[in-house]
């Protein structure tokens, strides 16, 4: 038991690592975040369901997988190498060809426009919904962009300016 915590600490580790360090892995995790969410709009079944989250983990596995060959490729070569091109290119490809496919799906799955004016009238309606979303939109753009380790310097930087 003690084998599988360890393993499982090591796992989450390498997640952590891969979501600070890639801001690819980060539009991942929000977009699967957002499919969720709307997702709740549609009526999907079981199948649907499973389809979505099959497809959000392999897009999230396939791009630390592509992490790991970057970084493979980064410790064994510091040069311009035409094999290391191509080793990162033929990986970076696996995450785009999954993610061609996610988006082709969840255009059949969320494209139906009787539920998208729904979701319209619904946040319309709801005032506080419409200002949450946005302000998960906003921390969405930031958390993709500047990462989890800026964020917080930049909120320790604040804080330790207000001390001063
Ligand atoms: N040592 C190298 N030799 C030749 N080409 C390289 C080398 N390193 C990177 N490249 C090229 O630059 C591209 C980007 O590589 P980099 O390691 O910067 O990954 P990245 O920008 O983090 O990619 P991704 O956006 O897939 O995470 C590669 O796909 C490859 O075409």
């Amino acid at each position: 038991m003690k084998k599988q915590i360890k393993s499982f600490r090591s796992a989450f580790r390498g997640f952590c690592f891969a979501v600070k360090s890639e801001s690819h892995m980060r539009f991942h995790l929000v977009a699967t975040f957002y499919v969720f969410v709307f997702g709740c709009f549609y009526d999907f079944s079981a199948a649907k369901w499973a389809l979505l989250a099959v497809l959000c983990a392999l897009i999230i596995a396939l791009e630390m997988v592509n992490t790991c060959v970057e970084k493979l490729c980064d410790l064994f070569c510091d040069r311009y190498d035409f094999s290391v091109k191509i080793i990162k290119d033929i990986a970076a490809a696996a995450v785009l060809a999954v993610s061609f496919s996610a988006v082709f799906t969840a255009v059949l799955f969320f494209l139906d426009f009787e539920v998208i004016g729904k979701i319209f009238l619904y946040f319309v309606n709801n005032p506080v919904m419409l200002v949450l979303l946005i302000l998960s939109a906003v921390i969405s753009a930031v958390f993709v962009c500047a990462g989890p380790v800026k964020v917080k310097n930049a909120i320790l930087g604040i804080k330790r300016k207000d001390k001063h």
